[in-house]
């Protein structure tokens, strides 16, 4: 499927598309008690549709249903082989529907067909593939009890999980959610952004089809006070797992406070350094780094490196290669797989971040039209706003320093502490710098987030209480009971009382 198609193809894909419209509750499509809202193409300004946005009644619903499912076991209590079998078979639906999910997610979010079609929808599969395989090989532990005890440590599900998501990566956030949180046997609650509902209502239906039991995944539409806020303050839901901004993470913390304490574990924000140092070598390949680690879903990336810190000695051949590199980083028709950049999140949101660009001559870029912008390269000093604050958008603050050290001064100079890259052919720096830089990822001589097996989270105001990924992800969605088992002969043990 990661085959391109022209754009006329995908245009025609696009027609024949028939979009869901109301909340997934308890195995079907509900209709929502709290009206209905428009989702719109970024890049074309007009509404795909009406979706119907829950009420407070609905999400009561949707919660009570998922509990029932999570105490009666239809989910919970299957043997986790079971578990694994039909998540991998929600994979094979995925992979036969890709098509059609890759183009209602370019659509439905403005991202180029050509990211939809070769990360985003395959990198959604793989997710829950991965982790559905991990499901059945996870070992329980036990303690040094000595002789006369067993001490096992066991891992339960928590019980029903709200999974609230961002609009930057709609589908493949949502397999990083449901992917470990289903596969360790929770109820699951997807509350998808407002902006990009249409996918995660697909897989949903998918799921169901796959053999989820009622219940035990649903979709809950609507905006962040309509059903955001009502799923966190809920006294009865286990855990919140959140993607999006720091502000909006901050809140979710503050609703466990005034309910019932929910585990809350948040992925949010960052303001990520690529420092490149001045014996960096292949600078042609560093500037293809630095371009893609910021450009990237026009820099609506949590992970976006949206501070270039270059030493002086480096930065006029790297800055050429940058340019160079850009003019192959085509902004137009998210449908045409041409463009390596597609239509931001909304002509409000890309104004805004435009608005970072007033009274500053970009060195590169800079067009706005509608929801669209041009990758920008501008030179700010280290305390510019745009150099410290979450932009979300295509813009790359490039800042010139005169040593290594002060490099990592400024990289770690921030709330934020989610990723950083460093570009250096000395290895001792290299690794340094790495342990040096507060942050949960850091990569060497490229750009990343890891891949499924490694955790990825945030320190700082970036994240809070777990990680996303890799086998660290089961421990997000699960609790841990410790079973002591005395093993000594009553009759010889003296009264306990
Ligand atoms: N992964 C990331 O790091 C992301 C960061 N952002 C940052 O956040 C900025 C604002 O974007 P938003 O879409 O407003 O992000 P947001 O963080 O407000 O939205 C994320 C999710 O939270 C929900 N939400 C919003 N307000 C809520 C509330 N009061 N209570 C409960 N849930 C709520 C939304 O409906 C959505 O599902 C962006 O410009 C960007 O800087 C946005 C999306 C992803
Ligand atoms: N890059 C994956 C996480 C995020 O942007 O929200």
């Amino acid at each position: 499927m990661s085959e391109l198609l022209t754009r006329d193809e995908y245009a025609a894909i696009a027609k024949g598309l028939d979009f869901p419209r109301s909340p997934f509750i308890d195995g079907r499509f509900h209709t929502a008690g709290g009206g209905e809202f428009e989702t719109v193409n970024p890049a074309t300004g007009e509404t795909i549709c009406k979706i119907g946005a829950c009420s407070g009644e609905d999400v009561d619903l949707a919660v009570a249903r998922a509990r029932e499912a999570f105490e009666e076991g239809r989910w919970s209590k299957l043997h986790p082989a079971e578990r694994k079998d039909v998540l991998i078979r929600l994979c094979k639906l995925i992979t036969r529907n890709a098509r059609e999910l890759a183009v209602m997610e370019s659509l439905d979010s403005g991202k180029p067909i050509r990211d939809c079609v070769t990360i985003d929808i395959p990198e959604t599969i793989h997710t829950i593939k991965w982790h559905a395989e991990a499901a059945d090989k996870i070992y329980d532990q036990t303690a040094p009890a000595g002789e006369d005890a067993v001490a096992m440590i066991v891992r339960e599900p928590i019980g029903v999980v709200a999974a609230v998501l961002p609009w930057n990566f709609p589908s493949l956030m949502l397999a990083w959610k449901i992917g470990p949180a289903l596969a360790a046997g929770n109820s699951v609650i997807v509350k998808p952004a407002e902006q990009t509902s249409l996918t995660a209502l697909r897989i949903a239906e998918l799921a169901m089809e796959a053999g989820i039991p009622r219940g035990v995944l649903q979709v809950l539409t609507g905006d962040g006070p309509g059903v955001g806020e009502p799923l966190g303050m809920h006294m009865d839901i286990d855990m919140v797992s959140f993607t999006g901004s720091t502000e909006t993470g901050r809140r979710f913390l503050r609703y466990a406070a005034d309910s019932n304490l929910k585990k809350v574990v948040l992925e949010c924000g960052g303001k990520n350094p690529a420092i490149v140092l001045a014996d960096a070598e292949n600078l042609d390949l560093v500037a293809g780094h630095v371009v893609n680690a910021a450009f990237w879903n026009m820099g609506e990336n949590c992970s976006a490196n949206s501070r270039l810190i270059v030493q002086a000695g480096i930065k006029d051949a790297l800055m050429e290669r940058i340019q160079a590199r850009l003019r192959d980083w085509k902004t137009g028709d998210p449908l045409d797989p041409q463009n390596h950049l597609g239509a931001l999140i909304d002509a409000d949101h890309c104004r805004k971040v435009a608005s970072y660009l007033d009274g500053i001559e970009a060195l590169a870029g800079g067009a706005l039209a509608g929801a669209y912008l041009e990758p920008t390269l501008v030179e700010t000093d280290r305390d510019h706003r745009l150099a410290r604050e979450e932009v979300f958008g295509p813009i790359l603050s490039v800042i010139t320093v005169a040593s290594a050290d002060e490099a990592l001064e400024i990289a770690n100079d921030t709330q934020y502490g989610l990723a950083a890259s460093i570009f250096t052919a000395n290895g001792r720096k290299a690794l340094s710098a790495a342990r040096a830089i507060r942050a949960g990822t850091v990569t060497v001589n490229c750009y990343g987030e890891g891949d499924i097996t490694t955790p990825f989270g945030g320190y700082k105001q970036s994240g809070f209480g777990g990680r996303d990924n890799g086998l660290h992800a089961h421990d997000q969605y699960t609790e841990t009971k410790t079973i002591w088992i005395d093993l000594s002969d009553p009759a010889a043990q003296d009264d306990v009382g």
